[in-house]
């Protein structure tokens, strides 16, 4: 697991739309495309305007096919949409060679079904799609994707997308399920901002169950998640007692 620390959210979001770009040209150059799944909430938008404004010359985007980590049962035009934040950050800026978003608007099951299909389309041939890139986010509770602590999607071992049950939220959400992202040729995490330092510590360095903390559930085979994360959300890492080590700090 490699643990980069970046001084502040903007050093953070030029680290991963530079982290972006090199695993575009890498998977453009070995395969001809990147498939890539985006990750919602709030922290990557800056990382994903950053890769519209200056790397419009530096990325194949006609190679390069969007995906989602995971959606909210809204429409792609509602303000909670992380479909419509991408669009709005990067989508719209960019000629991409296709943009596949989770269908909100639909019943979570049947957006769920239909991203499945959309998935095993995509990556015929592959029993778990491969994606070159997953973004993932850290939510203050351990989630990750819609991966939240103690729900159904943890436990999935076949589906590569369910519709997630969260109760705490009083909704469900439409996600990836573990093996779909463990089977990733990259995992990168964005975490910014002091209040996810108790859950940052407790995934790199906690013993607590997985179930409660699922982004300890993301542990791709091929390569170690890289976590890049900000000098905020770092602020608890090597001070526990339980810090188990195995993550080195690139710089
Ligand atoms: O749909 C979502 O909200 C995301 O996929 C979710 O997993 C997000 O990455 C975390 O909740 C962190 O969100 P922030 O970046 O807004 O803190």
């Amino acid at each position: 697991m490699t643990l980069r620390v970046l001084e502040d959210p903007a050093r953070l979001a030029a680290a991963a739309a530079r982290e972006f770009a090199a695993r575009a040209a890498r998977a453009i150059r070995e395969r001809g495309r990147f498939a890539v799944a985006l990750a919602g909430g709030s922290t990557p938008r800056a990382a994903y305007e950053l890769l519209a404004r200056d790397y419009v010359d530096e990325v194949d985007w006609g190679r390069v096919h969007f995906f989602f980590g995971d959606e909210r049962p809204v429409p792609p035009d509602h303000a909670d949409s992380n479909y419509r934040m991408a669009r709005e950050a990067l989508l719209s800026c960019v000629p991409a060679g296709s943009v596949h978003r989770i269908r909100g608007e639909l019943a979570p099951e049947e957006a769920a079904r239909r991203y499945e299909e959309e998935l095993r389309s995509f990556f015929a041939g592959e029993e778990v799609p491969r994606f070159d890139l997953i973004l993932l986010g850290l939510g203050e509770d351990g989630h990750t994707a819609s991966l939240f602590p103690h729900t159904r999607a943890l436990g999935e071992t076949e589906r590569l997308v369910v519709a997630n049950p969260v109760e705490r939220l009083g909704t469900v959400r439409i996600t990836l399920t573990p093996p779909v992202i463990n089977a990733a040729r990259a995992v990168v995490f964005l975490v910014a901002g002091g209040g996810k330092a108790k859950a940052l510590r407790e995934v790199l360095e906690g013993s607590a169950d997985p179930r409660q903390y699922p982004a300890k559930l993301i542990r791709p085979g091929d390569g170690e998640p890289l976590w890049l994360v900000d000098r905020a959300a770092a602020a608890s890492l090597g001070k526990g007692p339980g810090r188990t080590g195995g993550w080195r700090e690139s710089s």
